[in-house]
């Protein structure tokens, strides 16, 4: 007798292990396949992980397999290894690992989507089988539905709704030869309408040379792991075009992740423009059914190459030879909002690993982590100091905002901004305006007795629109202005701080004439939108661009001469350890969208700490001093990369059970007494309350990662038991923003 290990798919930590299932002698069973079991009287999907002669469980219990729901593996080996993996480093499930490797939407579509039916024999042979086998009434109604239509094919969700049969009827009719089913290929593929000029390879600098020499080497001898460290407009992408050509002409298969918001239609272009229809593009504001076809198309073999973000990791490439991540600094990466919480970087190496493909992170501003990893010999670093054709990298100017204050200026803009501003538009050239949103509000609040206007559901200051409303970026809540205070009645409620809409007011003030376009998240909410500004923009349909973090990565436009960062430091006082790392990241990569045409940039910086060393360093587009100073902070404070921090967050309508338990939990932990394990006492969380539900924070700390997660696990299991369902809980580990 052979045993077929089953992972249950049903995601619930109480199922969360491999169950052993008997193989009727009639079946063929291989890991990677699916099958159909009996679970608890129900019949549910499993995946097959393992086949093995002998099972420990008691015979009389041991259950056969119902059916195999595939012929062929639907996940490889190395897959399922990546899927363990991903369960002993995020503490997930292993059904949510398998689900990120085939998700379930493709899984269903797999079977029905694209299926079409259509008969196989003579209506003469169907005539006969309906006749000498009455009892089989479904394949019958198939067969009879099927007639009915004449010759044309059907669709098989179309055909099974009208006839109440399923798709095993479908898959006996096939084995019998009365039927075809096949895949039609509709290739919904959002961007083949589009046109895009072919691009030829450039003659590389002598930097570019180098790098892509060594990163050829790697691809060479099938592994390596590289990280680019290029100033922005150094032609990294153009190393990426070429790698992958490379990597092409070795029949492999290629990744690159991109940020969301870099995966502008201008980055599409490029990979497009050089590879055409072998490009295929993953991103979240794709519709189910054009996801469900680039994937298909990724795992039929008809793209070498996969554009996309966080998720486009998972890629069902057989013959993977090269993961790029383009902006590896970027935070969204990590998988926050939900389990698993993954970071793509890590998945991506891991799969490298197993796959024997090379691996390239890239950044003008490489995260400190993966710097430190490089310094340490772990990453092969690989330098671009110069931009393209030797261009300048731009000048940047501090003004201290406290000075304009004295000096008397209240605008928004300080004197030198304006000035540039002023002659920039003069000399008929572009400027970009950045506003640093993060942690940055338009409160609005009484003058007289400081009422501040909060959502009621979260707690936070409510955002004030230029139509008028209040809104709440958490949960949407949102209410009309109001005349007078609701605490003291006087008509005295103004609101205060700035959005892009309040700089889009006072630009126009000043310039009138000035043709201006915005980006943030009101402008762009509309499929579409962003392509429609972004391609305004870089025809020179408009002067201005004003834009939050949305325009701060990988855009090209050649006309920008100025680019002004209005708030540069909102994020600097963040109670985060990596706060200084995502200010200086961010003003060097907003400074970078400057001087990429003919005359050499210019980038003002405002800002309230002009002092401090993030603001001073990226001035000087010294990432090395940034480094130097940010890694001997964090040593000294035993902050990551010298440690690994994770958080619990516990939640629920009530504060005071939510905060009882989340002593409770401290507790635990402390029992526990690791030596190697910082526990923090309970905090209210930053957003406290949020959606109406009160949340605490347990936060950890540890130089030893297996004993982190080891503990993790354990204080899980333990508080859960003791959790009616009135308190959520949830953890992060190495997370990015503790909210
Ligand atoms: N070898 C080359 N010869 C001529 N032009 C080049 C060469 N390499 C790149 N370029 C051009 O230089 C410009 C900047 O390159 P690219 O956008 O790839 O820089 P980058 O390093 O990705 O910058 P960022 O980090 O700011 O996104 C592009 O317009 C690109 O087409
Ligand atoms: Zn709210
Ligand atoms: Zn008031």
């Amino acid at each position: 007798m052979r045993y077929a290990e089953v992972i249950i798919d049903i995601n619930s930590s109480n199922v969360d292990k491999i169950y052993d299932y008997a193989v009727p002698d009639d079946i063929d069973v291989k890991p990677g396949i699916r099958v159909v079991v009996d679970f608890n009287k129900r019949l549910v999907e499993g995946f097959i992980v393992g086949v093995k002669e002998k099972s420990d469980v008691d015979s009389s219990r041991i259950k056969s397999i119902m059916r195999i729901i595939d012929s062929k593996p639907v996940l490889t080996e190395k897959q399922l290894v990546l899927a363990y993996w991903m369960k002993e480093r995020y503490l997930c499930h292993l059904v949510e690992a398998l689900r990120c490797i085939m998700p379930v939407d493709v899984k269903k579509s797999m079977e029905m989507a694209h299926m079409v039916v259509e008969l196989k024999v003579s209506i003469a042979e169907i005539e006969q089988f309906i006749f000498s086998n009455k009892k089989n009434t479904r394949q019958i109604a198939v067969l009879k539905e099927l007639l009915n239509r004449g010759d044309n094919p059907v669709k098989a969700s179309e055909l099974i709704k009208a006839t109440g049969s399923d798709y095993g009827v479908l898959k006996r009719l096939k084995e019998k030869g009365l039927i075809d089913v096949y895949y039609i290929d509709t290739e919904k593929n959002p961007y083949s309408s589009c046109n895009y000029g072919r691009t030829e390879r450039l003659e590389l600098t002598a930097e570019q040379r180098k790098a892509l020499d060594e990163i050829k080497k790697g691809m060479d001898a099938s592994k390596g792991k590289y990280l680019i460290h290029g100033v922005t407009g150094s032609g990294k992408t153009e190393i990426f075009l070429q790698a992958i050509e490379y990597n092409i002409k070795k029949g492999k298969d290629a990744i690159v992740l991109v940020p969301e918001i870099s995966l502008t239609p201008q980055t599409i272009e490029r990979f497009k423009g050089r590879f055409g229809d072998n490009v295929a593009v993953l991103h979240s504001r794709l519709s189910d059914g054009e996801r469900i076809d680039q994937w298909k198309r990724i795992m039929d073999g008809k793209v070498k190459v996969v554009v996309g973000v966080r998720s486009a990791v998972f890629a069902p490439f057989k013959n993977l030879g090269l993961v790029i991540v383009d902006e590896e600094h970027e935070s969204t990466y990590k998988q926050s909002d939900m389990r698993p919480k993954y970071d793509a970087r890590e998945v991506a190496e891991r799969r490298c690993e197993l796959e024997g493909a090379v691996l390239v992170l890239a950044s003008a501003t490489p995260s400190i982590l993966n710097y430190y990893r490089a310094v340490e010999g772990h990453l092969n670093l690989l330098r671009l100091k110069k931009r393209v054709n030797n261009k300048k990298l731009p000048y940047v100017h501090i003004v201290d905002m406290r000075q304009e204050l004295m000096s008397g200026n209240r605008s928004i803009f300080s004197k030198e901004l304006y000035d540039e501003m002023k002659n920039t538009l003069a000399r008929k050239e572009q400027l970009i305006l950045f506003l640093n949103r993060r942690g940055f509000y338009t409160f609005v609040s009484c003058r007289l007795c400081g009422y501040v206007m909060k959502c009621p559901h979260c707690n936070i200051s409510l955002t004030f629109h230029a139509d008028g409303t209040l809104q709440c970026h958490y949960c949407g809540y949102s209410i009309y202005m109001p005349k007078s205070c609701p605490a003291c009645g006087q008509n005295s409620i103004r609101y205060f701080g700035m959005g892009t809409e309040r700089v889009e007011k006072e630009v126009k003030a000043l310039f009138p004439d000035a043709r201006i376009l915005r980006m943030d998240v009101d402008t762009t909410r509309k499929k579409g939108s962003f392509e429609k500004i972004y391609t305004a923009f870089k025809n020179r349909e408009a002067d201005i661009l004003i834009g939050t973090q949305m325009i701060s990565k990988g855009l090209d436009f050649p006309g920008v001469s100025l680019v002004g960062i209005i708030t540069a430091d909102t994020a600097l006082n963040f109670p985060e350890y990596n706060a200084s790392e995502r200010t200086f990241q961010l003003i060097t990569q907003v400074a970078g969208r400057a001087g990429r045409g003919n005359r050499q940039g210019k980038v003002i910086i405002q800002t309230y700490y002009p002092d401090h060393y993030a603001i001073l360093c990226a001035k000087n587009h010294d990432y090395e001093g940034f480094y130097r100073r940010e890694i001997t902070f964090r040593e000294k404070s035993d902050y990551p990369p010298f440690s690994e921090l994770a958080v619990f967050t516990l939640s629920g309508f009530d504060d005071k059970i939510v905060k009882e338990k989340s002593m409770l939990l401290y507790d635990i932990i402390e029992t526990y007494n690791e030596p190697d394990i910082q526990v923090f006492k309970p905090m209210p969380a930053m957003l406290h309350k949020l959606r109406d539900k009160y949340r605490w924070n347990i936060v950890l700390k540890s130089k030893n990662g297996d004993i982190l997660r080891y503990t993790i696990n354990r204080s899980y299991d333990k508080i859960k038991s003791m959790l009616d369902k009135d308190v959520l809980i949830s953890y992060d580990i190495n997370y990015i923003t503790l909210i």
